[in-house]
């Protein structure tokens, strides 16, 4: 007769399978036991719990090799680079396959991201460089490697002073390249320039040109955890898959009248 505080078999099961994976840790770089040590440290000849730890191990890596794309999906060649850098010939997810599961970071992953604090506080964004396009364009900002839709570009780097001082900068402009964003009741002053963190460089994010018909990337306002607290910062992400060579663009969000331009001919606005 069976009683009710008897194992069923599957609990069994289970309780053999944690077992063995106590005797034999999954983890990234490893085999599954032989035959002879699973037998030696008493588990049985079959080779269920080694395709159990298998698929543990496939999974660990898949976790792995996603981890490392935080910014931007990675190409197939890159993620075939990684591989073959861990050494895998087997039991690992295909490039193919990584390159499907990515998936664009979320907005609290972004914000706490240390590839991307980093950049900011460095200022050093790969795959972007400033263009002269001469004539009264001036100067943008081009890709020099592929970014696909989501990714983050760079930030508009300045300093954080109130709306209704950058109002007043704004008064003092007599030109019309106004580096200057404003977003909720702050503006990001990047016209200061150099800025005091980085005083020898030209940043990026001021140097995006407008367009409303062909914008490839959109600002996004983030508040950045850094070691010294949290920050307004602007990211500006891609809204489309970029090519090399292509100018990234964002729509200022500005007509004619709001920015001072009626009856001048600015035809950048219309673009
Ligand atoms: C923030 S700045 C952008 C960088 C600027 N082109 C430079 O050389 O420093 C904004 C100014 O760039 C120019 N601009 C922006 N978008 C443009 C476009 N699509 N075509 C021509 N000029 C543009 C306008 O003069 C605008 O006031």
């Amino acid at each position: 007769m069976s009683s009710g505080a008897e194992k069923r078999p599957r609990d069994e099961d289970k309780e053999d399978l944690s077992k063995f994976l106590n005797y034999f840790p999954v983890n990234l770089d490893g085999q599954p036991p032989s035959k002879k040590k699973r037998v030696q440290d008493g588990f049985s000849e079959g080779r269920v719990f080694c395709d159990k730890w298998r698929a543990l191990q496939y999974a660990k890596r898949e976790e792995h090799l996603l981890s490392k794309y935080t910014r931007n999906r990675p190409t197939i060649q890159r993620v075939r680079k990684d591989i073959s850098k861990d050494g895998w010939k087997a039991n690992h997810p295909s490039p193919e396959d990584i390159v499907a599961k990515w998936q664009p970071p979320k907005r609290k992953t972004v914000e706490s991201d240390p590839k991307i604090l980093n950049n900011i506080q460095k200022q050093k964004w790969s795959g972007l460089t400033i263009k002269d396009f001469g004539g009264t364009k001036g100067e943008g900002v081009v890709a020099t490697k592929p970014f696909l839709k989501g990714s983050i570009l760079c930030d508009y780097h300045g300093r954080i002073i109130t709306a209704a001082e950058g109002q007043e900068i704004q008064k003092t402009i007599d030109d019309q390249k106004c580096y200057l964003f404003f977003f909720n009741d702050l503006c990001i002053d990047a016209k200061t320039f150099p800025c005091e963190c980085h005083p020898d460089k030209e940043t990026l994010g001021m140097k995006i040109n407008h367009s409303k018909k062909h914008a490839n990337a959109k600002p996004v306002h983030s508040k950045m955890q850094f070691t010294d607290g949290t920050k307004d910062i602007i990211l500006f992400k891609a809204i489309k898959d970029i090519c090399i060579d292509e100018e990234i663009k964002f729509n200022y969000g500005v007509n004619r009248k709001s920015y001072g331009g009626e009856g001048q001919d600015l035809e950048w606005l219309e673009d």
